[in-house]
């Protein structure tokens, strides 16, 4: 049925039957806003860039390493998510690494993509900006030439280290400003309070950089509320733990605050116990801001897509609205040009009209 109502529910969607939103889900344009690119290394890339470069890994192969991705907390995945880094020593290492993310996006449909990459997980290594920015901006304009995929780099510091790493991190990133849209902060979220990288998030906002950071991942809902009074986030990347602070839940939902919350991340790094479990509809009805992402689909088992339509087929309270909100915030929570947002949109609700 044809709606002329374009605001605010648009497409006639309720009488939706759960597999046409399980397709609509996969199929609908969406923006990914909360993705490491390092997190994206697949354990079969890892081997093959480990024998291109010569390094010798402590896992017999792609099997036995699988095998080792079973995490107890986000400190046990953070180990082995750096160790995986060590492979990636070339411009062309990292070429690869990001097209091959591009490609497998957009089969997920995702037109707008906003990764992170971890700067010091490699300059520590002696791997310098020179190496890796080239790349990153080769597989952006190629993804944007030949699969119409819009990129937006975020260049996030590791919260484990001291400030003044990451503010020498913002120095190095200065000539790339260009290439960048965001700054973000991540890794071990406890004992690493927003606070301590207040100077550098001034400083980034200064450079015109947008402000995201990961908060109430592991971490309590005072850091949700530090990233967003001492860090001025545009974005909460996780920011699952509000739910235990009703005040904030109001402050998310009034602001219209975005939150990138990460289902299957959720899971294997045991933030909640299963996806049936997942606070997602709770959050979503209390008015927030919520999207759907895959934060490190290598070592989480799930692209986008799969971390969509697992999560509805877990949750009988999600449906048709609720699809079409997560879709919709996505675009609408990008820091893509507002002209780009507004097509993405009108795509979006076009598919979804056709459906309905
Ligand atoms: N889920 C996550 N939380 C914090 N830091 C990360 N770095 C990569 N993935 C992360
Ligand atoms: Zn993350």
């Amino acid at each position: 049925m044809i709606s002329d109502n374009l605001t605010p529910s648009r497409p006639d969607i309720a009488a939706l039957p759960a597999e046409r939103v399980a397709h609509l889900l996969r199929a609908s344009p969406k923006a990914e806003l909360h993705v490491h690119i390092e997190g994206t290394l697949e354990p079969e890339l890892i081997f093959a860039l480990a024998q291109r470069n010569g390094v010798s890994l402590p896992y017999a192969d792609v099997q036995a390493l699988r095998k080792a991705y079973a995490f107890s907390d986000l400190q046990s995945f953070l180990d082995l998510y750096y160790a995986g880094c060590d492979v990636l020593r070339t411009e062309q290492d990292f070429f690869d690494l990001a097209w091959a993310y591009f490609q497998r996006a957009a089969r997920d449909h995702v037109v707008r993509v906003e990764p992170f990459f971890d700067p010091q997980s490699h300059t520590v290594r002696g791997v310098g900006f020179e190496v890796f920015m080239p790349a990153f901006i080769q597989a952006a304009q190629r993804a944007q030439d030949e699969l119409g995929l819009s990129v937006g780099w975020i260049v996030s510091v590791l919260r484990h280290l001291p400030e003044e790493d990451a503010l020498q991190t913002l120095d190095a990133a200065q000539p790339w400003l260009d290439h960048l849209i965001g700054i973000g902060l991540d890794s071990s979220e406890r004992g690493n309070p927003p606070e301590k990288f207040a100077r550098v998030f001034a400083r980034a906002r200064e450079m015109g950089l947008y402000a995201v950071a990961h908060a109430g991942e592991e971490g309590p809902p005072a850091y949700v509320l530090g990233a967003l009074d001492v860090l001025k986030v545009e974005r909460i990347d996780h920011g699952v733990r509000a739910s235990e602070d009703p005040a904030l839940m109001q402050r998310l939902a009034r602001e219209q605050m975005p939150l990138t919350v990460c289902p299957l991340s959720n899971v294997r790094l045991c933030v909640v116990p299963d996806l049936a479990q997942h606070n997602l509809p709770q959050l979503l009805a209390a008015g927030l801001k919520v999207t759907v992402n895959s934060d490190d689909p290598a070592y989480f088992g799930g692209y986008i897509n799969d971390n969509l339509t697992e999560l509805f087929a877990a949750q009988p309270a999600l449906g048709a609205p609720q699809a079409y909100a997560l879709l919709r915030n996505s675009l609408e929570a990008s820091f893509a040009a507002n002209g780009d947002k507004a097509l993405w949109i009108a795509q979006l609700d076009a598919q979804w009209r056709q459906a309905a």
